[in-house]
């Protein structure tokens, strides 16, 4: 069986790729939650003692999730990012803070322009109808009345909800709901786009219109961040990419390599050889830091 020096020794050697300026910059980002928990286990020192007093009187004990530590890199204009890592890493969460939605315990992010998040990023008014609200985000998304007009056509008809469109949001379903959003944020051409593949909703028809329209958004952006469980996609789609692994940055390099190594690991977990995984994991970010 190959070791884990192998593994990243028979790793390609960087693609090259022609950049411009910083257009987002991470620094040192920690994002903290707090959430419920249900085991004082969880806990630590003596807040475990307190989690267990206050749940074995029925109350509510809280626990403290770091979904990001520190997280800090610079993406020039032009860079397609893309991000991996297990379930619970941090993806989602450092998404929605370059996108602004999420706020920072430390840290902060710069941008050149406003990021995107797709889907995310439009807030609808439950009591309008969608067709009102469609018209809405184009306006606050910084269109003039007559490019709303010559825009909604095209934003309903990715929507694709039918009649529902003339219906209240509160009223719709939650795909409904999602593809609406979706088709919102994505008639904005933004400079800075990010992607979370997570987003993926509704059914078939809906799947291979969003796919043609991230396309479509993916080749006039400008910045691309791109969340996705496919180490595949990421190779293909981005130039760079970030591994997080619970919520720390743990390399940083050129898309192949680092959707490689995390692949090779995420293989070894999958087949419980959790020493190999381990190994991995400690070199990959052990050469990153050493190139830092
Ligand atoms: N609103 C929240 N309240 C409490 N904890 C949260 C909240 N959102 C995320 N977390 C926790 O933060 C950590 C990072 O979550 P995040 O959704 O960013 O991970 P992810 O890498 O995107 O996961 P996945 O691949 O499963 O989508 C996880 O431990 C998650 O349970």
């Amino acid at each position: 069986m190959a070791d884990a020096d192998d593994i990243l020794d028979s790793l390609p050697p960087p693609a090259s790729v022609v950049l411009g300026d910083p257009s987002v910059v991470v620094e040192d980002v920690t994002v903290t939650y707090r959430s419920e928990t249900s085991n004082a286990d969880d806990l630590q020192g003596w807040r475990r003692w307190v989690g267990q007093a206050q749940l074995s009187m029925g109350l509510t004990a809280f626990t403290k999730v770091e979904a990001l530590k520190g997280v800090s890199f610079t993406v020039p204009e032009g860079e397609h990012v893309g991000i991996v890592g297990a379930n619970g890493s941090g993806k989602s969460t450092l998404l929605r803070v370059i996108a602004g939605v999420e706020p920072t315990a430390s840290g902060r992010v710069l941008a050149t322009a406003t990021p995107m998040l797709l889907g995310v990023n439009a807030a609808l008014l439950p009591a309008m109808s969608g067709r009102r609200n469609v018209r809405l985000g184009l306006l606050a998304l910084g269109f003039q009345p007559d490019e709303v007009r010559a825009r909604m056509p095209a934003v309903i008809r990715l929507a694709g909800i039918g009649e529902a469109i003339d219906r209240p949001m509160s009223t719709l379903s939650s795909g409904q709901g999602a593809r609406l959003r979706f088709a919102i944020a994505a008639a904005a051409d933004p400079d800075i786009l990010l992607i979370d593949e997570a987003l993926g909703t509704g059914d078939a028809a809906f799947t291979a219109r969003s796919k043609r329209t991230i396309d479509e958004l993916r080749a006039k952006a400008g910045t691309i961040f791109l969340v996705s469980h496919a180490a595949q996609t990421i190779e293909k789609m981005c130039t760079r990419a970030i591994w997080l692994h619970e919520g720390e940055l743990i390399t940083d390099g050129p898309a192949v390599e680092v959707a490689r190594a995390y692949r090779w690991w995420a293989h070894n977990m999958a087949q419980d050889e959790t020493a190999l995984a381990d190994e991995l994991l400690a070199l990959a970010r052990g050469r990153f830091r050493a190139q830092t």
